[in-house]
């Protein structure tokens, strides 16, 4: 069985049209691909937070998370927006069952080697046959990324951090769904798509801040999936039609993130 774990950012997830749900299950349907999807919701967080007057930073596209935040992150994450997921895949005929990282230890984690981020976490185990056994009903998982430690302890992990954890535990291919048709690069004032970027690359683009802010971890995770052996990752726009199959498909589309360049 061949895994995508689909990587459904926040600033796409109140917007993506019935058709990009409906891709999602035609892939499930064919029996190719078995997709899992892992969602984030930032921008859903930072309205809360704002409403509820609770004040939040981050740090390299981290959230800076105290208690107080991890709980409204919680909340946001595993309530409102996993479920709406859930709710948008039934509206397009299909069948999907929610969880948490925190639902049967799905997401292990500790926290980050930065302190002063709080409790955010990193994945250090994910169990798989929580997975396995949601897929084995025939339904789509739906991931939130709230982890959780041998202690109890909760920790709030960004969404393409969690994507990519869960690809490497299954050896899956990985897509982000994001709002941008992939990573932008400006020449002489005019912004355009790399259609694929190299590791080295990578690193020279954050260096230099031509990518910032939430694109930090994503290409961050999308590296250290291919490090650990992930067969493809890339960053799609979710609003463009057919992006998810053409991807699958392997379709000059969005951003191909790999290691090395091939020399010609
Ligand atoms: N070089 C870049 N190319 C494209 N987008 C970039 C780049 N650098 C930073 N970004 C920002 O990253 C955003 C996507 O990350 P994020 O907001 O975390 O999305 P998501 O919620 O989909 O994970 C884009 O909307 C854009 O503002
Ligand atoms: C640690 C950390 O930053 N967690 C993220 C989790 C949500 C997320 O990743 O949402 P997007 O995919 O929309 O960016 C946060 O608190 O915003």
């Amino acid at each position: 069985m061949k895994y995508i774990v689909i990587k459904c950012g926040g600033s796409v997830l109140e917007n993506l049209p019935k058709t990009f749900y409906e891709d999602v299950i035609s892939l499930h349907q064919k029996g190719e691909w078995t997709p899992i999807i892992v969602h984030g919701g930032g921008p859903l967080i930072n309205k809360l937070l704002k409403n509820l007057n609770v004040e939040t930073t981050f740090v390299n596209g981290l959230r800076v998370t105290n208690h107080e935040v991890l709980n409204i992150v919680e909340m946001v994450l595993s309530g409102s927006v996993n479920k709406q997921v859930v709710r948008n895949i039934i509206e397009a005929e299909g069948s999907a069952l929610g969880v948490s990282g925190v639902d049967g230890s799905l997401l292990k984690a500790i926290p980050t080697s930065d302190e002063s981020l709080g409790f955010v976490g990193e994945v250090v185990e994910v169990n798989t046959a929580v997975i396995e056994s949601i897929v084995s009903q025939g339904h789509i998982p739906v991931i939130s990324p709230i982890g959780i430690g041998t202690d109890g302890q909760r920790y709030n992990i960004n969404g393409d951090v969690a994507a990519s954890a869960v690809a490497k535990a299954l050896g899956a291919n990985l897509c982000f769904i994001s709002d941008i048709p992939g990573i932008l690069v400006e020449t002489d004032g005019q912004k355009s798509k790399l259609d694929k970027v190299s590791k080295a690359k990578v690193e020279e683009l954050i260096e230099n801040k031509t990518i910032y802010g939430g694109m930090i971890p994503k290409v961050k995770a999308a590296i250290d999936g291919l490090v650990h052996k992930i067969p493809m990752v890339g960053i799609i726009d979710g609003f463009e039609k057919n992006s998810l199959i053409d991807y699958v498909n392997g379709e000059n589309i969005g951003t191909k993130i790999v290691l090395k360049e091939e020399i010609a």
